[in-house]
């Protein structure tokens, strides 16, 4: 896992390490520079060849051009400042560079003002409202470093015009044009949750801009794996298969960041009253408990749990099938599906592997759950709103560790509260946005306001928020899955850029989802370990499927995950 920050947080490590003198604000602006100018050439290998042949494609590259042209947005803070100092690097490495600036350049701060008079020094600086089709013509990319982690109010009409101007442009189907890089975060987007604060006129019919190539400085901030920042529509991406593009440049306060291993996470430097910190489940697996999932040798089956998965009724059992293949695979030792009496010659023609038994009424499954070898129980995929009313509470005060899911969730949309009452420390909700505005209505709605302000409330705040109401952990469905505990604990599932997963939005998916995390809690995992375990999984699946994913391949291919894992 990988430690995300807050702008808040950004801003403290920024200011311990200036005050110790170990940096200063300037050179820590230049680092930021660098690092967009590094990451750029990277991204581009062409373009480090400043006056070499165009590169072949992209398609924005004009060939009768012998150098490449960038356009520089710069914003009145020291997102702005960073722009300086990337037109001045740009420009030594043989670019032209036109550099307009938003605001009074009187008005800049410190540092920024430095890199403002060390560009004006060697080449202009224009207001946006000079910025035309024409200039805009011919360059090989647009630097966005209007605004990053100091954005708390509504964009003014001037930079919401600019950015569309040179955004619909840039994720235009028809005009290709030149690709927008992102200084640490795209303009108008709040650091912290993800969203565009207030009304953006840059939002058009195929949503807000997205840069090709986000930088950003010492660590990815919150934001950057959420909401808005995480559509994926883009033309010129860094790699068209792949989308859009972040990148996480050091500026030499990453020490501050993660100290040493253990306990010296950011929240304990500036926050430690509160458990605040919120992890990354990204590309790397290290920080998940994965080490749990190799079997024992020699274990038997019961020594691996067994997990009761119940279905709905007949002709409605296919989903808590998928949920009892996922628990299976994933390591349960034994998996039985709790069955209607209706539904057990349809169960039974489509089930190898998993064991079945009749499951009617809350008396029936009281009876069965007097085996205290069931330590695990998933209930509602595919379950119907009545037997969701009636078996939930029997599975609830039987105290299993319990994954809801599906109508086990929206049965209780009328009474969240007699939901929260009944439910403990070892269950896991797992919402999607629609399941969750129906349980935690007046967090949706909040989450739904358009935000005026930064920092705008977020999915991490929502999801926080729900976990603390039901006293267990609730996983928040999307692609950018939210997993929380009661006790603020927090990380995200990013399905986004590297790990972009769109395959993943295929019926079902959530049912397998249901199932990897039931059969995590049978093998004995806490409650939280097993949401997070099971989500980051689910995503390597689909990533392991590739393009043509149906939920069903989903469990299939974890096998050869495990092998890439080395378990
Ligand atoms: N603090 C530091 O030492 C470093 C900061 N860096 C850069 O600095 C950025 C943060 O700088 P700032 O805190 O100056 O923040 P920004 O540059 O993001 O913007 C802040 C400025 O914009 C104004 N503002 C905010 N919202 C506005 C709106 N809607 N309309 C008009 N004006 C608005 C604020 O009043 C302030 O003047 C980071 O994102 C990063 O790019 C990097 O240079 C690394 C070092
Ligand atoms: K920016």
């Amino acid at each position: 896992m990988t430690e995300i920050l807050t702008a808040a947080q950004m801003r403290a490590i920024e200011l311990a390490a200036i005050e110790s003198g170990e940096v200063t604000g300037l050179e820590l602006m230049e680092r930021a520079g660098r690092g967009v100018v590094d990451a750029i050439f990277d991204a581009w290998p062409d373009f480090k060849t400043a006056r070499g042949p165009a590169p072949e494609p992209p398609k924005y590259f004009w060939q009768d051009e012998d150098a490449y042209k960038a356009i520089v947005l710069c914003g009145p803070g020291n997102n702005g400042g960073d722009g300086f100092v990337v037109a001045r690097l740009l420009r030594d490495a043989g670019w032209v560079v036109e550099v307009f600036l938003y605001g009074d350049a009187g008005q800049l701060p410190p540092d920024a003002k430095t890199n403002y008079q060390r560009w004006s020094e060697i080449g202009a600086i224009r207001a946006f409202a000079d910025i035309s089709e024409e200039i805009l013509n011919g360059a090989s990319l647009t630097i966005d470093a209007i605004f990053g982690t100091g954005l708390t109010r509504p964009l003014p009409d001037e930079i919401g015009n600019v950015l569309q101007f040179v955004s619909v442009q840039a994720n235009s189907r028809s005009k290709v044009r030149p690709p927008i890089v992102a200084v640490d975060v795209p303009s108008g987007i709040d650091a912290d949750s993800g969203r565009p604060i207030s009304h953006s006129v840059i939002e058009n019919d195929e949503g807000y801009y997205t840069p090709a190539l986000t930088v950003t400085f010492g660590a990815a901030k919150v934001g950057h794996f959420l909401d808005t920042c995480t559509s994926d529509y883009s033309c010129n991406s860094v790699s068209d298969r792949r989308g859009p593009s972040l990148v996480v440049k050091p500026i030499g306060v990453e020490h501050r960041i993660e100290v040493a291993a253990g306990n010296s996470r950011i929240v304990d430097l500036f926050e430690p009253d509160k458990a605040r910190h919120i992890d990354l489940l990204g590309r790397s697996s290290v920080g998940l408990n994965l080490l749990f999932l190799s079997k024992d040798r020699g274990g038997h089956k019961f020594s691996h749990g067994h997990a009761l998965v119940l279905t709905g009724g007949f002709g409605k059992t296919g989903a808590a099938r998928l949920a009892a293949r996922g628990a299976l695979r994933v390591g349960a030792g034994l998996v039985t599906l709790g069955v209607p009496p209706n539904a057990q010659m349809e169960v039974a023609s489509q089930i190898a592997g998993l064991m079945m038994t009749r499951v009617q009424g809350g008396e029936a499954l009281a009876e069965t759950l007097t085996d205290a070898r069931l330590n695990a129980v998933c209930v509602g995929p595919g379950f119907g709103h009545e037997r969701a009313r009636a078996l939930v509470p029997v599975v609830l005060s039987n105290k299993r560790a319990t994954v809801l899911d599906a109508d086990a969730l929206s049965a209780f949309a009328n009474a969240p509260e007699e939901l929260f009452e009944t439910l403990h420390e070892n269950c896991i909700l797992t919402p999607h946005k629609g399941e969750f505005a129906r349980l935690f209505p007046d967090l949706a709605n909040r989450l739904a306001e358009v935000p005026t302000r930064g920092p705008a409330y977020s999915k991490v705040d929502a999801t926080r928020e729900a976990a603390a109401r039901a006293g267990c952990v609730v996983l928040f469905k999307g692609p950018d899955t939210v997993i929380a505990a009661p006790d603020g604990k927090c990380s995200i599932n990013s399905a986004h850029y590297e790990r972009s997963a769109p395959w993943l939005a295929t019926a079902g998916s959530g049912d397998v989802l249901a199932g990897f995390i039931t059969g995590l809690l049978a093998r004995g995992f806490s409650a939280m370990d097993a949401a997070e375990t099971g989500a980051w999984l689910h995503v390597e699946c689909a990533i392991a499927f590739g393009p043509g994913l149906i939920a069903e391949d989903l469990p299939e291919i974890l096998p050869k995950v495990f092998c890439e894992l080395g378990l």
